[in-house]
């Protein structure tokens, strides 16, 4: 593994989509981990829910997001990097060039990663998107989600690179090749 990818920002700024999109361009060389799948599969098995509904983007999500934002602080304040080691034991290190992680919400997320791979190893990207541009794609304000540690903690951060994520563009090259230029990826 040559560099892990740390990619933060609201809801609704595209963290997702561009973590795919840079995934289509750095092709089999580089894998995706979300620090919420094992957070999501620990809350499905403990409420015996639908953990493929919990995984794709649809109202399941939304509808449990609070209270799984809760049940996994809890488990934070014991040990921070505890989603964050569940989610990396699974990513075959060895055989890939980059890992993306594409929720980080955390300075505690953060912390882990520098502790645990080194700074050098670790790349913080910001993404921003306009609260219009993030209402045009289904945001809502939400009372205990948006305003709460998960959403809120990264606000006065600084990043190795931040990007608006703005202007809608099916393809997100534009916005992938400027990551790729700023953090020299090949
Ligand atoms: N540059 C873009 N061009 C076109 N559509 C975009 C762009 N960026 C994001 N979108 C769309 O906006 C919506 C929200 O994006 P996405 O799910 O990636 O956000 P997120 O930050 O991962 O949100 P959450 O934190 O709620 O999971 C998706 O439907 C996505 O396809």
């Amino acid at each position: 593994m040559r560099k892990i990818l740390l990619i933060s920002g609201k809801r609704k700024c595209g963290k997702d989509f561009i973590s795919e999109r840079l995934l289509n361009r750095l092709a089999n060389r580089a894998i995706i981990v979300r620090i919420s799948e094992p957070i999501k599969r620990e809350w499905a098995e403990k409420l015996k829910l639908d953990i493929n509904a919990m995984l794709s983007d649809g109202p399941y999500k939304e509808q449990y997001r609070r209270d799984m934002i809760l049940w996994s602080d809890e488990v934070r304040s014991k040990d921070y990097g505890f989603f964050c080691r569940a989610a990396m034991k699974k990513a075959p290190l060895e055989s890939i060039d980059y890992v993306i992680v594409s929720d980080i919400r955390r300075k505690n997320d953060i912390r882990w990663f520098y502790e645990t791979y080194g700074h050098q190893m670790i790349h913080t990207i910001r993404l921003t998107s306009q609260v219009a541009t993030r209402e045009a794609r289904g945001w809502q304000f939400t009372a205990g989600v948006d305003d709460v540690p998960s959403e809120c903690d990264l606000d006065d951060s600084i990043f190795d690179l931040e990007l608006e994520n703005d202007s809608e563009d099916k393809s997100g090259e534009k916005l992938i090749e400027r990551l790729m230029t700023n953090l020299q990826l090949n």
